[in-house]
């Protein structure tokens, strides 16, 4: 089925989100919010999957002392607080430019059936054809599957991300990471690592040159922007992995520039 061209889905993460001390960086966030709703004011349709639940849940609730921090029922609790401040935040900025928002979230059994499947995508379209903005989480405080596991076909925000452009038919999905796009090696690890522009084929040379997460608030590392990559890719959606803190570069990789590195879409 054809791809819509106008549509782009953006994922952002945590470590774009908020600061080293797990505040939100709220300077970042709004220039993210600013320029996708700019991107829709150019008559693009617009999806973002954020993440964020979990860091902004835990900073709420002054988490960080506590020796069960990392449980799994206390990362469920901080997401459930999380999403909703993140929410208040975005409702909040993006309505300062006049947008509307919707949240959105999912579980790996919401895609697998059809029916639900089918329901998901006549919500999304519905939502896209009124111009609201779409937001787009795991319904972390319901499942886990990517809080606790980063090999998961549903493991993390990324593959999230990929899926949702899958179900959307959307002509790109940008993966916002705090990395420039992807390296031939982890840069962190090996400072003279260079950019990689254009990856026409995902195969395990491309696998063997990603590493996991750079920072303490990320999740997955390349690994999952690779995965999600994939996924999208064998769907004819092109996928670019660029850097969340210059949301600017937005304005043309929707018509078509380059920036980070273009993991070209193939049927
Ligand atoms: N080949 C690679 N190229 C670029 N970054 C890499 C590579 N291998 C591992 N990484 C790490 O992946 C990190 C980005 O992923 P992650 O920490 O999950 O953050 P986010 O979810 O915000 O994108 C980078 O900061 C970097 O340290
Ligand atoms: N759903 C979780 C995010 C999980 C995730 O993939 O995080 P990230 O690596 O920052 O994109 C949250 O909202 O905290």
């Amino acid at each position: 089925m054809a791809l819509y061209n106008n549509r782009i889905v953006v994922k952002v993460g945590t470590s774009t989100l908020t600061n080293d001390s797990g505040k939100s960086d709220l300077r970042a966030t709004d220039r993210l919010v600013c320029t996708l709703a700019d991107i829709q004011n150019m008559g693009y349709e617009v999806i973002l999957v954020s993440s964020g639940a979990i860091a902004v849940g835990r900073n709420k609730l002054n988490m960080q002392g506590r020796a069960d921090n990392n449980t799994m029922r206390m990362k469920q609790a901080a997401a459930a607080v999380g999403q909703c401040s993140l929410m208040y935040l975005y409702d909040k900025f993006f309505g300062d430019y006049d947008k509307t928002v919707a949240q959105i979230l999912l579980n790996a059994e919401d895609i697998e059936q059809e029916e639900k499947k089918e329901n998901l995508t006549n919500t999304f379209n519905a939502l896209l054809e009124m111009g609201v903005i779409p937001i787009v989480n795991e319904n972390d405080s319901v499942s886990y599957t990517e809080i606790e596991s980063e090999d998961r076909l549903f493991g993390d925000n990324d593959m999230l991300s990929s899926v949702v452009a899958v179900l959307c038919r959307a002509k790109r999905l940008v993966i916002l990471s705090d990395i420039d796009g992807f390296y031939d090696s982890d840069p962190r690890l090996h400072p003279n690592a260079k950019l990689i522009e254009q990856i026409d084929a995902i195969d395990e040379s491309v696998y063997s040159l990603a590493g996991g997460a750079g920072s303490r608030r990320g999740t997955g590392g390349m690994r999952t922007k690779l995965q999600a990559a994939q996924l999208a890719t064998s769907n004819g959606i092109d996928t670019i992995v660029t850097n969340g803190k210059r949301p600017e570069v937005l304005y043309d990789i929707v018509r078509g520039g380059k920036a980070g590195t273009l993991f070209t879409g193939k049927l």
